[in-house]
């Protein structure tokens, strides 16, 4: 079969879905090819059923953890099965959204398999060869399996298979501590495994160190245990009886293994030479505009080697558009893309952190600061740990940081801040309502501002003055 079409998308996942729906309604002819199931890695194996986990554990230790409420504390009784049928519903509540069904309801032609490339402009999927104006590569990314000796003789998990379990592992030990690795730990702790985290280097280690420490001591005082600087020389044993060796000699027995070590594109299977398309250590090429080494093709998502983000891939997705549709010239920024790890607490960040800031602007750098301890909603909550952090330079936010109860709620704000280049007077202006976790970030820009108002001799001379005049 021989389909021409104006936009081949490979990858029905966060980014090829946004791609292809966005162009269908916009009145192109649009293809859609996947190889594996509609919605992608999020959907089905990263964010929604993570996120699901994180919700029923948070359940679990609420119930443990009210007595400083009133109310009695109950050992949960956790049926980790049920636990992830919840995880299985909400997936199934939300694949409609994403099925080949609706995207056929709006015009999308949809192909059920996997691509390659066999010219410059054609892709074979199935019994289709596709002939495309513009093609997108939005094949995402799969779970990096480190070359560890005696790891392909047990059997192991990854993001990809952790859903299957039905039976609450007893043991669990993690190999990595990045945002995958620490919130599977907090969540299985919570549901009752024990839990150890090994990580090569620092746990959270991209993130501020401040931030990331927060994070860190709440998850050991739940009892995750987490060895930095631990590099896992071998594995061995069988499922339910396993250890890992580590290369200062140390054993650490788990009944589970969880690889969480980073990812790596989905490239090898789309026979990139056959279209010209070059990749990199991370993934597929791209210039600024997520344009390829090959004129007529996109890459964008993970599959672009860059953050690996859902709400990434589908800005990405817009970048495309514009360009593959309109003609028009598009680049991506990256400044203003937020990330949030959704541990309890949660851990944002936005633009740079303050390293980073310090790095590129030295001196000009202004750092404020508010600390949850002081906002009254997070007393009414008992969630007094965490602050917001915001970098700024000549007035501007560059970046923003916040670790506290609902993280990513509040770093949206600063997002919007970066987007639109904005200045830390608009949060400053914004009455924020009372008692909102929201004020957080108020009086962060107020923090920002009290030292040019109350510390300035000007000032007080002015009202001195001021105050004279007035009768
Ligand atoms: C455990 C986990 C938790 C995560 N949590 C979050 C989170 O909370 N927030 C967040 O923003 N991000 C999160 N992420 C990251 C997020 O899932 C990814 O960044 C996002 O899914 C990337 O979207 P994508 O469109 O690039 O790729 P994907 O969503 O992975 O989609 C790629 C699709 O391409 C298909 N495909 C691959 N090769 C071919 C081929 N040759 N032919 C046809 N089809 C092909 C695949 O089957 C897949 O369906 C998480 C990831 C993991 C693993
Ligand atoms: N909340 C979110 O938005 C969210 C959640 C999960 C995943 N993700 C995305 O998925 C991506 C992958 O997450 P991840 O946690 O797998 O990867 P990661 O690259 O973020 O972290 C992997 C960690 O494993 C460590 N490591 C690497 N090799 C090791 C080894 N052999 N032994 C011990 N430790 C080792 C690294 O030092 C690093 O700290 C993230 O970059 C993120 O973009 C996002």
């Amino acid at each position: 079969m021989r389909i021409e079409t104006d936009l081949l998308v490979i990858g029905a996942g966060s980014g090829g879905l946004s791609v292809a729906a966005g162009a269908a309604q916009m009145g192109a002819d649009v293809t859609l090819v996947e190889g594996g199931e509609m919605g992608g890695d999020c959907l089905n194996y990263g964010c929604v059923p993570s996120k699901s986990l994180l919700a029923a554990a948070k359940v679990a230790h609420g119930q443990a953890q009210a007595s400083s409420f009133g109310i009695a504390d109950v050992a949960p009784t956790v049926d980790y099965a049920a636990a992830m049928g919840h995880v299985q519903e909400v997936i199934g509540r939300i694949a409609p959204h994403d099925s080949q069904e609706r995207f056929e309801g709006l015009g999308v032609r949809v192909i059920r398999a996997w691509a390659r490339f066999v010219s410059d402009r054609e892709v074979d999927a199935g019994e289709a060869r596709i002939r495309a104006r513009r093609i997108v590569i939005a094949t995402g990314s799969s779970p990096a399996v480190p070359p560890i000796p005696g790891l392909d003789t047990v059997p192991y998990l990854t993001n990809e298979t952790l859903w299957d379990l039905r039976a609450r592992p007893g043991h669990l030990i993690i190999v990595g501590g990045g945002p995958i690795g620490m919130e599977m730990a907090q969540a299985h702790r919570r549901l009752g495994s024990d839990v150890t985290v090994l990580e090569g280097a620092q746990a959270l280690g991209r993130e501020d160190p401040e931030a990331a420490a927060v994070v860190l001591d709440r998850l050991r005082a739940e009892g995750v245990a987490i060895e930095e600087g631990v590099s896992a020389a071998e594995v061995r044993g069988a499922a339910g009886d396993l250890e890992v060796l580590a290369a200062d000699g140390r054993r650490f027995p788990g009944t589970h293994l969880l690889i969480a070590v980073g990812r790596r594109a989905n490239t090898d299977a789309l026979n990139l030479d056959a279209a010209g398309i070059e990749t990199t250590e991370t993934g597929v090429k791209v210039d600024a505009r997520l344009r390829t080494t090959n004129a007529r093709v996109f890459a964008i998502g993970d599959a672009a080697g860059g953050m690996q983000f859902t709400h990434l891939a589908a800005y990405h997705a817009g970048i495309v558009i514009r360009q593959a549709l309109f003609g028009l010239p598009a680049t991506a920024r990256t400044d203003h893309i937020p990330r949030v790890t959704y541990t309890d607490p949660e851990l944002a960040q936005v633009g740079l952190t303050e390293a980073e800031a310090r790095a590129a602007h030295g001196p000009k750098l202004e750092v404020a600061r508010f600390d949850y301890s002081g906002n009254d909603r997070a007393l009414a909550e008992r969630r007094t740990e965490g602050f917001v952090k915001v970098m700024v330079v000549k007035g501007r936010p560059v970046g923003a940081t916040i670790v506290g109860h609902q993280a990513g709620e509040q770093i949206t704000l600063w997002a919007l801040m970066q987007a639109g280049g904005l200045k830390m007077k608009a949060v400053a202006d914004m009455v924020a309502p009372y008692p909102t976790i929201a004020e957080v970030s108020k009086r962060a820009a107020g923090a920002y501002f009290s030292p040019r108002l109350f510390d300035s001799a000007l000032v007080k001379r002015v009202v001195r003055a001021v105050q004279a005049w007035l009768p």
